[in-house]
This record gives structure tokens, C-alpha cells and sequence, in this order.
């Protein structure tokens, strides 16, 4: 059978061989989800971010296995930017969420960056695309945070949660700027720690600079380790979908998601396009030397490597 009629058939299989088809760039995996697209949009995407050892896992195990109580199925897809890994179960503290592995409600992928450019974004909206055609009520995408892909990650998520931690003090300083207002859901976990109180009126006080916003994001405590505050937390994600779909503004946040994948795209066939004809004649790397010789300058390098496309 081929892939796409097992997809459609709901091989759990098939869905991880689809991702890493996708992942790999392969053109197959392209054209079945051209053909499927339109039965993507139905999952409630969820980006989850914060510093690292937030304990951003710790909570997205607790958040599925209460969600799977429920009887919903979830999609996890864990990407590490900083790790040349992908697939299974390599990135270590993943392995904490591997007994949802063998719970055929639940899908966990891990994505790593592969070293090329721009194929990371393209291969996580891939991955959320194969979930959401497979059926799962819940994508959790996760990421280590690292400052772009945070705010890359929140353009395909319907919500974004935003993981702290108890005496962040001068970290939220240096984070708000461009990454606290991307989050829609704040978690402060490790309630159990001192400080948690501070963090959450830090926080609370920040937020409220943007009085005009017509949600405001609500601040739970959580400590993920002993699955408190899970319920309160995931009542708020679901809220935020409910506002999304009352305020008008979950279509205007899913065509505004569409059109930074279109553009995304669009650069990233550019570049292939460019990279792929340029140095097959050389011409990168010759320039790359003359430039760096000072025999020609940058800006007329790329308008030359611009032109030998046309
Ligand atoms: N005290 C306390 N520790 C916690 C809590 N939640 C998670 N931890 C611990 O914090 C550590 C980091 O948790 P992770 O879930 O791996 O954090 P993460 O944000 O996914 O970390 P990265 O993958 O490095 O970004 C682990 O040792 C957890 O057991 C909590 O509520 N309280």
C-alpha cells in the first residue's frame, strides 16, 4: 500500500516514515502533503517554550497523559535547533516522556537540525501537517530555547505556553523584549522553589503594560514533577482556543501563520534555487574568495548571483 493511503489508514508507521521523508526533503513526501492538505487545520497547536530546564518536558508529559485521560490523542514533536539528532529517542531527557511511547494515542518525534538552512521551520510544519492528517487532537511542538526558534515555533502554534522559573528576576528582563508578548499561557513551574510568588507578580506587572490586548494572558503556577497545576494550566490553553474562535481572531492568526509559511518557502526555493545553479558553476565561491580580496564587493556578488538565475 502506499504511503498516503496508509497515512489515511492511521499506521503510526507511516506517520513517523512521512516526517522524516519530509525532514529529508524529499519531494514524495511533498506531493502526498499537497494532496492531503486540506485535511490539516483541524489539531489545537501547541508551542511550548521557555529557558532551558524550565522543565518544559516535565510539563508536556503531564499536560498529554491528562489530556490522554480525557481520551484525546496528542502529537509531540520535541525540536532542538542545537542538536544534529533527529527521529527517536536520542535527545536524552526526551526519554522521560518515553513511557507515552508506547501509548498508541500519543506520537512522539524529535526534530534536530540537520545543518541546513531553513529546513528545521520547514520540516516542524511538515511534521505538524502528518499529525494533523493523521487525526491527533493535540500538537504539542516544544523547543529548547533558544531566541529565534522560540518566536519561530509561535508561528505555528495556535498557543503558545511560556514556561518560567521561580527567580528568573533579570532573565525576564533580558527575554521580554520580542519573547514575552509571544506567549499566550504563562507557566511558572517549579512552584515548589522560593521565589515562585515574585516571579508571577514580575510577570503579572509586565503584562500589564499592554492594557490594550484583548487577552490577557492569564499566570499559573505548576510543579510539573508532581503533576500540580497541570489542570488549571491546560483549562487556560483551551480558553485561549475558545477566545481565538469568539474573537475572529483564530482565522486571522491562522492566515497570518499561512503567509509567513508561504513566504518562508518561497526563500527557502529561492535559496535552492540560487545555491543549487551557483555552485554548480562555482560562482559562490569564486565570488566568496574576490570578495574576500577585496576584488569585488558583496552587494554586486549577490546582485551577479541574483542575475545568473534569470
Ligand atoms: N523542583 C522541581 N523540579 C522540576 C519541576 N519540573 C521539572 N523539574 C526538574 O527540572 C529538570 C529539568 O526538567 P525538564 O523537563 O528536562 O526541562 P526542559 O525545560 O525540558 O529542559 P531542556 O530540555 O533542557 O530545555 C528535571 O530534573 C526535572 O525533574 C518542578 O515542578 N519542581
Amino acid at each position: 500500500m502506499d504511503l498516503e493511503q496508509r497515512i489515511l489508514n492511521k499506521e503510526k508507521r507511516a506517520v513517523a516514515r512521512l516526517i522524516t521523508l519530509a525532514e529529508n526533503g524529499e519531494k514524495e513526501a511533498f506531493k502526498i502533503l499537497k494532496k492531503l492538505y486540506n485535511k490539516t487545520g483541524n489539531a489545537h497547536v501547541i508551542g511550548i517554550t521557555g529557558p532551558p530546564g524550565a522543565g518544559k518536558s516535565t510539563l508536556t508529559d503531564k499536560l498529554v497523559k491528562a489530556l490522554r485521560r480525557e481520551g484525546k490523542t496528542v502529537g509531540v514533536i520535541a525540536v532542538d535547533p542545537t542538536s544534529p539528532f533527529t527521529g527517536g529517542s536520542i535527545l536524552g531527557d526526551r526519554v522521560r516522556m518515553s513511557e507515552l511511547n508506547t501509548d498508541p494515542g500519543v506520537f512522539i518525534r524529535s526534530m534536530g537540525a540537520r545543518g541546513h538552512l531553513g529546513g528545521l521551520s520547514k520540516a516542524t510544519r511538515a511534521a505538524v501537517k502528518v499529525l494533523d492528517i493523521y487525526g491527533v487532537d493535540y500538537i504539542f511542538i516544544e523547543t529548547v530555547g533558544v531566541g529565534q526558534s522560540e518566536v519561530d515555533i509561535a508561528k505555528n502554534a495556535d498557543t503558545t505556553l511560556m514556561v518560567m522559573v521561580p527567580g528568573l528576576g533579570d532573565d525576564i528582563q533580558a527575554i521580554k523584549a520580542g519573547i514575552m508578548e509571544i506567549g499566550d499561557v504563562f507557566a511558572i513551574n517549579k512552584a515548589d522553589r522560593d521565589g515562585a510568588k515574585r516571579t508571577a507578580t514580575e510577570i503579572e506587572m509586565m503584562l500589564d503594560f499592554n492594557k490594550e490586548a484583548k487577552w490577557r494572558p492569564p499566570v499559573n503556577m505548576a510543579i510539573a514533577i508532581k503533576n500540580e497545576g497541570i489542570d488549571d494550566l491546560l483549562n487556560d490553553i483551551k480558553k485561549h482556543l475558545e477566545f481565538l474562535k469568539e474573537s475572529g481572531l483564530y482565522e486571522e492568526r491562522r492566515v497570518q501563520n499561512s503567509k509567513l509559511e508561504i513566504i518562508d518557502l518561497v526563500k527557502d526555493n529561492l535559496m535552492g534555487m540560487i545555491l543549487d545553479k551557483s555552485s554548480k558553476e562555482k560562482l559562490v565561491d569564486e565570488l566568496s574568495k574576490k570578495v574576500a580580496n577585496r576584488e569585488v564587493d558583496p552587494y554586486t556578488s549577490a546582485e551577479e548571483i541574483l542575475n545568473n538565475i534569470k
